[in-house]
């Protein structure tokens, strides 16, 4: 007998219907608002930690094409800074709470706990805005998925806690490496080092040159103006949506960087020579000026830059891509300047990426870069015309150790001290020799937001033979 639904024949026994259906995947809920900031900003985090990038171009790269809002990038690119220039701190105090090392496979664990607490103890985070998007970050991270709990755990104790962790260390040696501080001390003194190191850790604020009407700009743009004619506002907001931007009236400088091209006095109609031109400041304050500027520079890309600038700016220069060392014109001109390229550690208050990519190996290697830049600058000084050398770096061996050594090679070259009150220069920027030396704690203004300039140097030297 022939049970009941039983097949009658292979052919047309069909399996029975699946219960449970595989169903398609739902789509992944939409990130929380918040989260895309955060994810770029591990992201640039990794760039420059993990692959060695420079910041500027890691972000430049980032947003490009980003559909990220203005505002958060702006966000991504604060917190991802702050980690660079807080690191030290922000390691010693998670470390701390962590009871075993984490394992080395673990995602982008490390960069968003930095950043989570980066956020709780340095930008004012709400901490259930700060552990909440951590956690939903590590969750979709394919790698540190299964540390969502150990996230949740430590961020909440840095947030009740971190504050006071901090309070016993010290975060001047924790986030300086230990070998810039020591250079520093060694060529400063260790107060000075150490209120170097301190200054470096504060974002710099907005400083832009301007074309004219200083005070004008000033009173539109809600700043004030330096007593060495910049104009100064606080960072923050995009530069492109400021009032004067499109219309090319002033173009971003640090107060510091904008000194050199002063100590040339008046170009008007002078040739003068830009060695190391891009982006671009410094020939900008000399077209403005009135002065027949080359601007040259090795990288294209970087003097396609110049050239936009320029375009914005409404001003001229004859652009010449080539090596400065080599570079041999048949004419010399009134005036030379060479702001070579360096370690620029005066401007780690902008950059804080230097506190993590340099090395100290990097020293002598552009100081020797330097000295053949400098000495194919001297070649091209007409008699009697200057030879200006300036750079952002805070290491003698690329200041006055670089302008010694000329001087005993060269002695068709003098000094010509640059005095106190020349361009609103104050004393304690100028060394006994008359040389710039400023450092990023100088030109206090009402709070720490509003004060600081980079650290350069400048000498001013002129042809006599
Ligand atoms: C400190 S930045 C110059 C900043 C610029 N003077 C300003 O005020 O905007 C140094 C520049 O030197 C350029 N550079 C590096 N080596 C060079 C070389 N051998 N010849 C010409 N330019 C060089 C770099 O491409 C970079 O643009």
């Amino acid at each position: 007998m022939r049970k009941p639904n039983a097949p009658t024949s292979n052919k047309h026994w069909r399996p029975p219907p699946r219960q449970h259906k595989p169903q398609p995947k739902p789509p992944p809920p939409p990130a929380p608002a918040g989260l895309p900031a955060r994810e770029a900003a591990v992201r640039l985090l990794t760039n420059v930690l993990g692959d060695g990038h420079a910041f500027d171009g890691a972000v430049a790269k980032e947003f490009q094409g980003s559909a990220l809002e203005p505002r958060d990038r702006a966000l991504a690119r604060l917190i991802a800074a702050t980690v660079l220039r807080r690191l030290g701190e922000l390691e010693a105090v998670l470390n701390s709470y962590l009871e075993k090392p984490l394992p080395k496979q673990k995602g982008a664990l490390w960069p968003i706990l930095l950043s989570g607490a980066a956020q709780l103890l340095f930008l004012e985070t709400p901490p259930h805005a700060a552990v909440g998007l951590a956690v939903d970050q590590v969750r979709r991270d394919r790698h540190a998925g299964r540390y969502d709990k150990l996230v949740n755990a430590l961020l909440r104790r840095v947030a009740r806690e971190g504050a006071a962790t901090l309070q016993a260390k010290d975060g001047v040696a924790l986030n300086t490496p230990a070998w810039m501080l020591q250079r520093w001390t060694k060529a400063y003194g260790t107060e000075t080092a150490r209120r170097i190191a301190d200054a470096s850790l504060t974002e710099a604020p907005l400083d832009l040159s301007v074309k004219d009407a200083p005070e004008t700009w000033a009173e539109r743009l809600g700043g004030r103006v330096l007593p060495t004619g910049t104009v100064r506002l606080a960072a923050g907001g995009r530069i492109e949506d400021l009032p004067g931007y499109a219309d090319g009236g002033w173009w971003v400088q640090d107060a510091a960087a904008a000194l050199p091209v002063h100590f040339l006095g008046s170009v008007v109609g002078k040739s003068v020579v830009d060695m190391c031109a891009a982006p671009g400041g410094k020939t900008a304050q000399l077209a403005a000026a009135g002065a027949n500027v080359t601007a040259i520079d090795l990288s294209g890309a970087r003097l396609q830059r110049l050239a936009a600038n320029l375009e914005r700016l409404q001003l001229k220069a004859e652009l010449v891509e080539a090596d400065a060392g080599a570079w041999a014109p048949a004419r010399t001109f009134d005036a030379v300047l060479l702001d070579a390229p360096c370690t620029a550690t005066g401007t780690i208050r902008r950059h804080p990426d230097i506190l993590r990519l340099k090395r100290p190996d990097d020293v002598a290697a552009l100081a020797a870069i330097q000295t053949r830049l400098l000495d194919n600058a001297a070649k091209l000084v007409a008699p009697g015309g200057t030879l200006l050398y300036c750079s952002c770096s805070l290491e003698p061996e690329e200041g006055s150790q670089q302008i010694e050594r000329f001087l005993a090679r060269n002695n068709g070259f003098s000094p010509a001290p640059i005095a106190p009150g020349e361009v609103g220069i104050a004393a304690e920027w100028l060394t006994p020799a008359g040389e710039l030396r400023t450092l990023p704690f100088h030109l206090a203004g009402d709070t720490p937001q509003l004060s600081g300039m980079d650290g350069f140097y400048a000498a001013r030297l002129v042809r006599t033979a």
